[in-house]
């Protein structure tokens, strides 16, 4: 399902998030030369040693550093969480929070290479694309959804933007290991900017399907928030990615959640903040392992 930003329309925006909770977004104004130079800065930024990447650091709240490796959950300050060795991804990346972007002395201090400040630059460059983009596309749902525009507003804020960039190393055992685990996304959109390797999987009627990758094109797709906030019409879509045998894969995803405080309201769901959201998550990969997700929020139906 292709949607085209420049001209929406705005039956085919909410048959693709009723259905599928994914779509492919075209017509984005974002520069080709923009999405694959990130794509390829990024992908120089990983061939540095481990104790360079684990050495860079974002100053705000607090000193942390912003790469991962074997696991894409973070706690709310962005550090991995330690978690069960069964569960490992075969993935390693930067979590870069866009707030402070512009403030040079919040990334990368102390680092020589011009990479580091070329890449910041491109980043920053691309933030305000992504959220124009989600801005846009919010709107649009909003409508298609007939929601109260005012109230639904602050349920998506662009300084809660951030991008990560992953790298899934390439695996001879490709059919023992996952880039990334089953999950669905807590944000309230996802867009992803992919090379052309492949192995996102989408599960749908019971099946899993290879999003194709296409160039020049980016992939929204819908977090818990989204479907919470659309009362369970939209949905969150459960995804995967798969690691390829002969080829290592380059991503660049993009999440934006609620505004700090704002309150989701729902008829499905008791009221919660996405902190109380971002807590219950944590608590449960803490103690079972893995995401319950909005089910904890449910108004239960035989209440
Ligand atoms: O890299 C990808 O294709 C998807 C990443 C993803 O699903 C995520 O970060 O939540
Ligand atoms: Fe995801």
């Amino acid at each position: 399902m292709s949607l085209d930003l420049g001209s929406l329309n705005l039956e085919k925006l909410g048959d693709a998030c009723r259905n599928w909770g994914l779509f492919r977004l075209v017509s984005h104004g974002i520069p080709e030369t923009l999405m694959s130079q990130l794509r390829s800065q990024a992908k120089n930024l990983f061939s540095f040693s481990f104790e360079t990447k684990q050495r860079l650091f974002t100053n705000k709240p607090a000193a942390v550093s912003i790469y991962f490796w074997g696991t894409p959950a973070l706690t709310p300050s962005g550090a991995a969480l330690a978690r069960a060795p069964q569960s490992i991804n075969w993935v390693e990346g930067f979590n870069v929070p866009l707030t402070q972007l512009s403030d040079r002395n919040q990334y990368f201090q102390g680092q020589q290479d011009p990479l580091f400040d070329s890449f910041r630059l491109s980043l920053e460059e691309y933030g305000k694309h992504m959220s124009r983009i989600a801005r846009t596309i919010f709107e649009a749902m909003v409508r298609n959804l007939h929601l109260d525009s005012t109230q639904s507003h602050s349920d998506l804020s662009e300084s809660t933007g951030l991008v990560r960039v992953y790298r899934y190393p390439k695996f001879s055992k490709a059919d023992e290991a996952l880039g990334m685990e089953v999950h669905t996304d807590s944000s309230v959109l996802s867009i992803l900017n992919e090379d052309q390797v492949g192995g996102l999987e989408v599960f749908k009627d019971d099946k899993w399907l290879l999003v194709q990758p296409i160039p020049g094109s980016l992939i929204v797709n819908l977090g818990d928030m989204m479907q919470a906030i659309s009362n369970d019409e939209y949905m969150s879509v459960k995804h995967r990615v798969k690691v390829n045998k002969n080829e290592e894969r380059h991503s660049v995803c993009y999440f934006v959640f609620p505004g700090e405080g704002s309150v989701i309201r729902s008829s499905r769901y008791k009221p919660f903040t996405y902190s109380d959201f971002q807590a219950r998550v944590q608590h449960d990969i803490k103690t079972l392992g893995f995401k319950v997700g909005l089910q904890r929020f449910k108004i239960s139906e035989d209440a």
